[in-house]
């Protein structure tokens, strides 16, 4: 298949995480957002956690006033992330699963575990006027439930295959890429993201059905020796290197 093209959201979280371990103004993760923009960035990511532990309430809003790129609010399937959202109509809701006690999203969204109350929600959603996604392992079972829930869209969570080496890592790129082509067959778009690094990112870029991908945490920490916008060029420049 003729590789569809490959764009880059940056998800600006630990922009918001520097600033809230010390509870002042600075760094603020919507300059960061319009910076990753101007250096060519197609979406900004933000994940609007129940605990507002980094990006809070007042980022997503004044993200959506100035940001000319689309914004994607990652949230938990609660009724007060639906209100937000409802309001706010950011174009692109990721539907996440989340735990407090964990330090990031530990796997995908259940979504077969939960389809009725996954489905009324992407149908409010909807309804908005919001593209829906969902987080979902790479597990056949899972896609099944994104397609009977309605989402148009849904994001592979790469965080096993970033954390596993060797002929694990071969073989997670195998389940990636076959999960991939049964979503694109199902007309499902496919987008992909967690963990993925300018070291990782080759073999998830190269999977021709995936057509976006979220980036943050090592982007952010790139950003800390190179700067926000050389960042993201880098970034773009390993996508393409691997996609041709
Ligand atoms: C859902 C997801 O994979 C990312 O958005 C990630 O959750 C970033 O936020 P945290 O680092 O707070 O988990
Ligand atoms: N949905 C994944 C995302 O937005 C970024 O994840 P990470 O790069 O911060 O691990």
């Amino acid at each position: 298949m003729t590789a569809l093209p490959l764009r880059l959201g940056v998800n600006v979280d630990h922009v918001a995480t520097v600033r809230q371990a010390r509870g002042v103004s600075y760094p603020d993760p919507v300059e960061a957002a319009l910076i990753c923009a101007q250096a060519g960035a197609d979406s900004i990511t933000v994940h609007l956690r129940e605990d507002r532990r980094h990006i809070q309430d007042h980022d997503v809003s004044r993200l959506l006033a100035v940001s000319k790129i689309p914004t994607n609010l990652e949230m938990a399937v609660t009724d007060e992330m639906v209100g937000i959202a409802c309001a706010l109509k950011p174009r692109y809701v990721c539907l996440v699963p989340e735990k407090r006690e964990e330090r990031t999203t530990e796997g995908g969204l259940d979504v077969a575990g939960q389809l009725p109350r996954v489905r009324e929600v992407c149908a409010r959603l909807t309804a908005a006027g919001i593209e829906v996604s969902l987080f979902v392992d790479p597990d056949p079972h899972q896609l099944e439930a994104c397609v009977a829930s309605g989402a148009p869209h849904l994001e592979i969570h790469t965080g096993r295959y970033a954390e596993v080496e060797g002929d694990a890592r071969a073989e997670e790129v195998e389940v990636i890429a076959s999960f991939a082509k049964a979503a694109h067959a199902a007309g499902i778009e496919v987008h992909a993201g967690h963990g993925l690094t300018l070291g990782n990112v080759g073999p998830i870029a190269r999977i021709s059905e995936i057509v976006e991908l979220n980036i943050g945490h090592s982007l952010v920490g790139r950003a800390l020796m190179v700067g926000m916008a050389e960042a993201t060029r880098e970034m773009i420049s390993a996508m393409r290197a691997s996609r041709s």
